[in-house]
């Protein structure tokens, strides 16, 4: 499937008379009388009738790829001035099609796309959830909250229904049992009214999409009414594109604004949460894991199975909510927390969005338990942290449930941020019993290299499977760091970590989450972690060699 596959196909679009009058554009060629029903700001998901948004951008600007829009059936562009005479510079326009300009034409595309799809998000409950992290767990959970049913059969387990609710964010969009994989968190704008627009015509009545800070900066939410939306944390990232912390700030707090929405929901657990709350446009109700809140988690409790966490949802009116996180951590608490309460805001039944949540599927390697703990096989566990705040936060995570060791299966991304390789490897070796070092996406830079500046950070020498396995075999408490091992291939790594570990133990197999294509010298590989623990226990253990 590709994007132009969720493009709704009975909408009645708009002229650009309508367009030109009510954006103030200028239309240099072409019949005011043209209908437009599509729009795109990529020229290869342009559709018939389509409207090509050319923009300038830092790499390259729109308006070079004319051609190939015109060739999937464009009938008009809309570009900066200068945009406009490269067009006609390059010559060959069909003399009926329509060029349109504005000075700035990013700044309109989401209201644009916004009229020719009818204001969709009019139709459609549009919840966003921003924060640094936590943003794809969340959408997940209340998606299953905002599909939540009563279930005639067993009460206290809802029917969740999947289909009420599409999702839009870093793992995929799934709308209405169609799916696609997603290239970044936020899509652009005009594919954002495209995808509300799809939803109202497939009556996929509510979507959790997530929002991230370049999404608000960069205007990809424009024209978009959001029934409810949440902030979970503000965490260091993303400042070589926001500057500084309070900026990046300030983006964030652009969605509780009232050009976007009418009902927020804070999380006050950290002190950018608390500065949102106090200085929100818009009404806001709060929650919270650690702090006292409008609405606050207590009573945590680790789940038998040691998947997830129960705990009490205490509310304004007195309320207790019985709930359960289905993934470990606290921070899962959180995520848990923040979708019952945009749930409830939304006008589910507090204890029914609960329960959904309670039964939900797994959210795709986001804590995801690849192998739960019995008595013959440890808890492995998939996740997406890649960065050395979220490797401490996940390894933390699922230490109270682990009576064993720690083995974490880890790498470096190649070429990004050099600097953090180092830290990632001794964070995990501060943290965990047995460093597994190897590769994540090493793209085109040399793993052996990538790995040997994360086993720069590492206090021990990296040992061989067999003296991995001895060592671990006399528990020695005064060892300060872990045991290391440096394993060439991701795979490889990850059955070496499953032949190591105990029944007691735990792995964390970290940084990839969702993805199943590595990026190896610029070859697509095909590597799924779960995948890897699902077959390696499905075909027996004797089968593989280290
Ligand atoms: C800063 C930023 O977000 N830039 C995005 C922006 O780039 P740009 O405006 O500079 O565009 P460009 O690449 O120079 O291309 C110019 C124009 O030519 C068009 N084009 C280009 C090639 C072609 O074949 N046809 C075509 O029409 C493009 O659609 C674009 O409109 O528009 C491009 C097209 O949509 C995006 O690919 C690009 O995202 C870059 C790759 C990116 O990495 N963005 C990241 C930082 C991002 O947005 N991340 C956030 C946050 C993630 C998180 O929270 O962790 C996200 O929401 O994913
Ligand atoms: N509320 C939270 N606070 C801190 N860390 C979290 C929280 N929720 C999840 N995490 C950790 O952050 C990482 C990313 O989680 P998730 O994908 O849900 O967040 P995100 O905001 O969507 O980030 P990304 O855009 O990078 O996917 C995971 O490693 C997870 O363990």
């Amino acid at each position: 499937m590709a994007f132009r596959d969720f493009a709704p196909v009975s909408n009645e679009g708009v002229t650009i008379a309508e367009l030109c009058q009510t954006h103030g554009l200028a239309c240099l060629q072409g019949e005011q009388q043209t209908v437009i029903k599509q729009v795109s700001l990529d020229s290869q998901q342009v559709l018939p009738q389509g409207l090509f948004i050319a923009l300038p951008g830092a790499k390259t600007h729109g308006i070079k790829y004319l051609a190939g829009a015109l060739k999937l059936g464009a009938t008009a562009v809309l570009t900066d001035p200068a945009g406009a005479e490269q067009a006609f510079e390059a010559g060959e326009l069909p003399k009926d099609f329509v060029v349109l300009t504005h000075p700035q034409p990013r700044q309109i595309a989401g209201e644009v796309a916004a009229q020719i799809f009818s204001s969709p998000s009019q139709a459609v409950a549009v919840y966003g959830v921003t924060g640094t992290n936590g943003k794809t767990t969340t959408t997940y959970l209340l998606r299953a909250a905002l599909g939540a049913k009563n279930n005639p059969q067993a009460q206290d387990q809802p029917l969740v229904e999947t289909k009420q609710c599409g999702v839009i964010g870093t793992v995929a969009v799934e709308i209405g049992g169609a799916k696609i994989p997603s290239v970044r968190t936020s899509v652009e704008a005009p594919l954002l009214q495209q995808l509300l627009a799809y939803a109202k015509e497939k009556s996929v009545p509510q979507l959790a999409i997530e929002v991230s800070s370049h999404a608000l900066e960069l205007g990809r939410v424009n024209a978009t009414k959001f029934k409810v939306v949440g902030f979970l944390n503000l965490q260091r990232d993303h400042l070589d594109f926001h500057g500084t912390m309070e900026d990046y700030f300030q983006a964030k707090a652009k969605l509780f604004t009232p050009k976007y929405a009418t009902q927020g929901v804070v999380c006050i657990d950290d002190e950018w949460g608390q500065k949102l709350a106090k200085t929100s446009e818009i009404d806001v109700v709060t929650v919270a894991v650690e702090k006292v809140a409008d609405w606050t988690a207590k009573n945590l409790q680790a789940s038998e199975d040691h998947r997830g966490t129960h705990f009490e949802l205490h509310g304004p009116q007195g309320q207790v909510v019985s709930a359960l996180a289905p993934l470990p951590g606290n921070y899962n608490v959180e995520n848990t927390a923040m979708a019952i309460v945009m749930a409830i805001a939304g006008g589910v039944e507090p204890q029914l969005a609960a329960d959904a949540i309670a039964h939900s599927a797994q959210v795709p390697g986001r804590m995801q338990v690849a192998q739960g703990r019995t008595d013959t096989t440890p808890l492995v566990v998939v996740d997406y942290a890649h960065t050395t705040d979220a490797l401490t936060g996940a390894i933390a995570a699922l230490r109270d449930r682990t009576e064993g060791n720690m083995l974490v299966v880890f790498g470096a991304t190649g070429e990004r941020d050099r600097g953090k390789r180092a830290d990632m490897g001794q964070t995990v070796c501060a943290h965990a019993e047995v460093a597994l070092v190897t590769e994540d996406d090493p793209y085109d830079e040399d793993p052996a290299q990538i790995r040997k500046e994360v086993l720069a950070g590492c206090p021990n020498e990296p040992v061989s499977f067999k003296v991995a396995k001895e060592l671990l075999a006399t528990p020695d408490h005064t060892r300060e760091s872990a045991v290391v091992l440096e394993i060439d291939g991701r795979e490889k790594a990850i059955i070496t970590a499953l032949k190591l570990a105990t029944p007691q133990d735990t792995v964390l197999l970290a940084g990839r989450g969702h993805e199943t294509i590595q990026m190896v010298a610029g070859v697509p590989v095909h590597l799924d972690d779960n995948q890897v623990v699902v077959d390696y226990y499905a075909s027996g253990e004797e089968s593989h060699e280290c």
